[in-house]
């Protein structure tokens, strides 16, 4: 795990834990003993560690924070091993490339001297995973860089680059990327420079006089950026510490902040999100293939056809990981004007300073346009983004089937409709696979694959490597009306809209869920994204009754049977279509004005709506509001793996977090109703339903109610679900 050698006067230890030289107890007391054994070894007279592949330490095991841990063989905590460095009299160097985080950093500012390769990134991101630095990060990087930089870094835990580690003082140098001869020529140079303020713990803190007020800064970001998380505030109050106490006794009040932490369930759940987002790219069909027996095809080009919100958002995904991309629109002025989209998005970002101008401008110079489909003769890949109409799609499929080459894949952007539909239209079903972005699609992580009924394992294979290559987090679901987020979500918005058929008012809805820590109420979105793109799609429903003989009466609360609210269809003829029109659920200054304000209009209405439909508005609790709104959403997970559109639990719970704003630090929804119980869910299910039997979505779900019975942790009993399949 850490091997030494020596090379003349250097003692150098590798540090070799594939795959990121994660600190297990056997590192850290590797790291031990090879530090004794230098300090010991009188032909050494300086250290160099590194790391073997392609990190130098990315960090502790996180697996060990809930598993069970190894048995160490030397007594020496990490703290102790990273003290045990410091006070060493013969200099030791980090020589660090790929990334040094977390306990990784705090290794290397245990050492006297820190060099890096350019590309390196160092960090202390364990805010992420719910809990703090805590082998001395919280006390040793506000004395190497400063209070505020080093309150930035750890209650965000953003990485930074070597040559900005520079500038704050965290590394001492930018060297090649030869990082091992670099380290060794570093060393040598500094045999025998005294280590007197070298040492970080004997210093003092920087910008110590403006504590105050950067501590007050930093906690005013976390309550607005990180609101609900309990990390952050932890480590800012453990960093505080560095003003008030001396090194020793501010380091025992960061072991006491890190056992509060460690020992919570948001860093359980925020470790279980960690781990859940790396599965998902690891996508198994049951019985049929999986991610380690199929081969992806190589995507060189792609095309995106569709030049609106979704479709340039797409584009630029695409762009983003230097894949060429033609943009296909139906007209130049549609076309000109979603090229004009990506041009400003770009400009934005080099005056945001996040792309210089020349990056842009190459960016940009891998985009193609055309208004025919016969310049994809060509292209690797096609992703289709129009709006949801079956007829369109099924146009397109067909046009793209003749026009492309037999080897390309088609993509469907579509939200909710049918993929083997769409397939139908081509000769090649095998090659046709939904790949839901969520918007803006250059920055959403979540990509849902969906794959089709004749959809080929190489195809998934395809557009699950692509997701990973254009940065996204993809899964792979089934094909279902709506797939995975959207079914679930489904119930979420029919049961707000219940609620205020009862008695709630739509901020009251909202307010429990932001509560709960979705970003943005149901409401606020509904008003954010345009009540009349639901209204759309709702009409197309409503005349595909009507030719199939049903009647649809506009004030109908049943439709086959089934409860549904008629409120949206009722704004919506109002002209209140959100945001856009300056009123929806809420009403605005003007209309793309973004605050909601209450509106008495939308309380009249409710009150007249539910005097008519002979309903007695009450009171509804905050609790029953979260039953509510959340219960059902979850009891739809249950049914979806149940029906295998998704096979795991922890894909559920990755689309959530990252496709739909659920609270990473709860898990998501399957975890989350771990953590409340399966037993206490299903029985509020059986409950609700009692009461309101015209709604399926209040049916338990048959796998609920089993796993319910048991009792297990999820990574057991999502096991049981994938057995099943
Ligand atoms: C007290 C607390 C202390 C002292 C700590 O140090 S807490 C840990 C702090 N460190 C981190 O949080 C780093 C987490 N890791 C990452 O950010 C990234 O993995 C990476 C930037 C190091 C590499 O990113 P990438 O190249 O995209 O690779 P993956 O993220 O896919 O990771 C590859 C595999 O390595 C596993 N991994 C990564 N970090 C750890 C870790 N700290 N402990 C255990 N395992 C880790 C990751 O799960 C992937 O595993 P597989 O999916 O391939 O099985």
């Amino acid at each position: 795990m850490v091997d030494y050698r020596r090379e003349g006067n250097v003692a150098i230890l590798t540090v070799n834990n594939p795959p990121v030289n994660a600190i297990s107890t056997r590192v850290k007391d590797g790291i031990y003993e090879c530090i004794s054994r230098a300090k010991n070894d009188t032909k050494v007279s300086v250290i160099v560690i590194h790391g073997h592949g392609k990190h130098f330490i990315a960090g502790a095991d996180i697996h060990g924070f809930s598993g069970q841990r190894e048995s160490s063989k030397v007594v020496a905590t990490l703290p102790e091993v990273i003290a045990f460095m410091e006070a060493s009299n013969k200099p030791i160097v980090a020589a660090i490339h790929g990334t040094a985080l977390g306990g990784g950093l705090e290794i290397a500012m245990g050492c006297h001297y820190r060099i890096a390769t350019k590309s390196a990134r160092v960090g202390q991101p364990e805010v992420l995973i719910g809990i703090l630095p805590g082998a001395g990060g919280t006390q040793r990087l506000p004395r190497l860089c400063g209070l505020g930089p080093a309150l930035d870094l750890i209650s965000t835990g953003r990485h930074i680059k070597a040559p900005q580690a520079l500038k704050l003082g965290i590394i001492d140098k930018i060297v090649s990327d030869d990082i091992l001869k670099e380290g060794i020529a570093f060393a040598k140079a500094v045999i025998d420079k005294p280590l007197n303020g070298r040492r970080i713990s004997t210093l003092p803190v920087k910008d110590a006089e403006n504590a105050e007020q950067l501590i007050s800064a930093a906690n005013a970001s976390v309550r607005k950026r990180q609101r609900g998380m309990m990390a952050p505030i932890w480590n800012i109050k453990a960093v505080a510490e560095s003003i008030k106490l001396p090194f020793d006794e501010a380091m025992e009040k960061e072991a006491e902040y890190f056992t509060v932490l460690v020992t919570s369930s948001q860093a359980r759940a925020l470790q279980y999100a960690f781990f859940s987002e790396r599965l998902a790219p690891k996508w198994e069909v049951p019985g049929v293939a999986s991610y380690n027996t199929v081969k992806p095809m190589n995507i060189k080009t792609a095309a995106v056809i569709g030049a609106g919100t979704m479709g340039t958002g797409i584009a630029m995904a695409l762009l983003n990981a230097r894949i060429p991309v033609t943009l296909v629109e139906q007209n130049k002025q549609f076309l000109e004007k979603g090229v004009k989209m990506i041009q400003d998005l770009y400009a934005g970002s080099v005056r945001l300073g996040k792309l210089t101008a020349d990056q842009a401008k190459y960016l940009l110079s891998n985009l193609k346009t055309s208004l025919s489909y016969d310049d994809l003769s060509t292209v690797d890949c096609v992703i289709e983004a129009v709006y949801e109409n079956m007829a369109l799609k099924k146009e397109i499929f067909a046009k793209l089937d003749n026009a492309c080459k037999p080897s390309a894949v088609l993509c469907s952007n579509t939200s909710s409709l049918d993929i083997d539909e769409i397939a139908s239209a081509t000769k090649r079903p095998d090659k046709v696979i939904g790949t839901h972005f969520f918007v803006p699609a250059y920055y959403m992580r979540l990509l849902e694959n969906v794959r089709g009924k004749l959809t080929s394992p190489e195809t998934i294979a395809t557009v699950q490597s692509l997701g990973v290559r254009i940065g996204k987090i993809p899964v792979v679901v089934g094909n279902c009306d709506s797939f995975v987020g959207n079914r679930m979500l489904g119930t979420y918005t029919s049961e707000a809209q219940f609620l205020l058929e009862e008695g709630a008012l739509p901020h009251e809805v909202d307010s429990v869920i932001k509560d709960f820590g979705i970003p943005i109420g149901a409401f606020e979105v509904s008003d954010l994204s345009g009540l009349d793109i639901g209204w759309r799609i709702r009409k197309e429903r409503y005349e595909k009754l009507e030719k199939s003989g049903k009647k649809h009466d506009p004030n109908a609360r049943f439709i086959n049977g089934e409860r549904f609210s008629p409120l949206g269809d009722t704004l919506c003829e109002k002209g209140r279509f959100g945001r856009k029109t300056g009123m929806g659920w809420y009403r605005y200054e003007k209309p793309g004005a973004k605050e909601p304000f209450i509106d008495a209009e939308i309380t009249t209405l409710l009150e007249d709506y539910s005097k008519k439909h002979n309903i007695t508005r009450r009171k509804i609790s905050p609790q029953e509001i979260f039953e509510r709104c959340f219960y059902p959403l979850i009891n739809e997970g249950f049914k979806v793996l149940e029906d295998g559109i998704a096979t795991r639990p922890e894909d559920i719970d990755v689309i959530w977090i990252n496709g739909y704003g659920w609270p990473k630090y709860t898990g998501g929804p399957m975890y989350y109703a771990n953590q409340i119980g399966l037993d206490k869910i299903y029985d509020t299910m059986c409950y609700y339903y009692e009461q309101h039997p015209t709604s399926s979505h209040w049916r338990p779900s048959a796998l609920l109610r089993d796993l319910a019975k048991q009792q297990l942790p999820i990574s057991q009993w999502g096991k049981q679900v994938a057995s099943r399949l």
